[in-house]
């Protein structure tokens, strides 16, 4: 069974879901860390970004891995974990370049649907693309002004600076950022971390909530 939880920057995904998983005791999966590791890479090679025969190029040359682990989700290139370096601004300015190229969502998409489920997975695409037979869909929103001052703690521009990005990466990603039809959209602007977490845990078919996952 899969669960997926899309929506736009910083609205809580990978916080979110791994509460989610959590609970469920499955691992969750944050697709967003492949197109950042892909970007953070072609950065570092100086390649391109707008180029995808470049991009793949590099990508199969230095292969990545995901590891979708329950405590978070930690990205490998061969011997040495990029995880830590993949949140920085140069790649949140990068990334949605990155993105937009078909070739590059099609190498995250094989390498998303090849991991065994049980499992939530968080993302832009997720219930409308990479998984449109997931168990359960969920949608997250809050207004770019929350999502800026919760990101503050994270990074080291001033409030306005980070919306700004925010307001702007939204609209780079806006394509592939529609929400499935049959998703749950959630404000969480009014909600706690934990909130968004028990609502979307409250709304899970019986069967999840109780933990009896089916692995397909
Ligand atoms: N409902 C909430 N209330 C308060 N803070 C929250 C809430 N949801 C998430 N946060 C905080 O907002 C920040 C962004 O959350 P998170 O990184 O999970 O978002 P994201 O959607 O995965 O971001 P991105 O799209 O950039 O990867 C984190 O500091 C997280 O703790
Ligand atoms: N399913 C997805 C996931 C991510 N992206 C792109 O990656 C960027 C970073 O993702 P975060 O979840 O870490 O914010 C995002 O801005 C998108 O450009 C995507 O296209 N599809």
């Amino acid at each position: 069974m899969i669960v997926t939880i899309d929506g736009v920057a910083a609205s809580g995904k990978s916080s979110v879901s791994g509460g989610v998983a959590r609970a469920l005791g499955v691992p969750f999966i944050s697709s967003g860390l492949l197109y950042r590791a892909a970007t953070l890479l072609g950065l570092e090679a100086r390649l391109d970004l707008h180029s995808a025969p470049a991009l793949l190029a590099h990508l199969h040359t230095h292969p990545l891995r995901l590891e979708p682990l329950a405590q978070g989700n930690r990205v490998w290139q061969e011997g040495r974990e990029l995880t830590d370096e993949l949140h920085s601004s140069r790649v949140d300015r990068g990334v949605s370049v990155v993105a937009v190229l078909p070739e590059v969502r099609a190498w995250v998409d094989a390498q998303l649907r090849a991991l065994p489920s049980p499992f939530v997975a968080e993302g832009r695409d997720m219930g409308t693309n990479v998984f449109p037979h997931a168990g359960a869909k969920f949608y997250l929103t809050a207004s770019p002004h929350i999502r800026a001052q919760r990101r503050a703690h994270e990074r080291p521009e001033d409030v306005p600076a980070i919306e700004a990005a925010l307001i702007h990466r939204d609209e780079l990603d806006r394509v592939q950022s529609a929400p499935a039809a049959d998703a749950v959209v959630i404000d969480t602007g009014p909600l706690t971390l934990n909130g968004v977490i028990q609502t979307i845990l409250a709304q899970l078919p019986e069967r999840l909530r109780s933990g009896q996952v089916p692995s397909a």
